[in-house]
């Protein structure tokens, strides 16, 4: 998959992200701290890696930051983007499959290298739910990209 990745910081974890991804065989897009001479902010670099997600870019993108709170807001901000904050591999799975999250917000301070794998796998293993109330949540989320609230 075509992958985009922002960090707002050139952290190991961060680092090591990139090495994963490349290592199952994905292209990656650094952005950010990950790309010399970009704007390292995070409510810059996060939108910037969500936008590829948005206009069909990249497949999917992993926004990070310290918290990971401030990656996944911008990255929310932008239409047509389910960036999902997640620490632990249930919550991965999770956004997958319940939410259909594209985007995955990670936190460089709580993202341990085994969480990380442990992260990733759960991720790239979850496929989004065929359920008929989950597809009417997600889809009810995608009506406010439109600025609809209503089916
Ligand atoms: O977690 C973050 C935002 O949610 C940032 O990574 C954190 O604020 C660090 O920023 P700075 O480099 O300005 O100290």
């Amino acid at each position: 998959m075509r992958i985009s990745v922002s960090s707002d910081m050139d952290e190991p974890v961060a680092r090591s992200l990139v090495a994963a991804l490349r290592e199952r065989g994905h292209d990656v897009r650094p952005h950010g701290a990950l790309r010399p001479g970009d704007d390292p902010q995070w409510a810059v670099c996060s939108e910037a890696a969500a936008r590829e997600v948005a206009d069909g870019t990249a497949d999917q993108a992993v926004v990070c930051c310290w918290t990971g709170t401030g990656a996944s807001i911008a990255a929310n901000k932008v239409p047509g983007v389910r960036a999902a904050l997640c620490t632990d591999a249930y919550t991965a799975d999770g956004a997958r499959r319940w939410n259909d999250a594209n985007v995955l917000a990670l936190s460089l301070r709580l993202t341990s290298q085994p969480l990380l794998t442990e992260i990733l796998d759960a991720w790239f293993a979850g496929e989004p739910s065929a359920d008929a109330e989950d597809r009417q949540n997600v889809d009810r989320v995608r009506l406010l990209d439109h600025g609809k609230t209503r089916m």
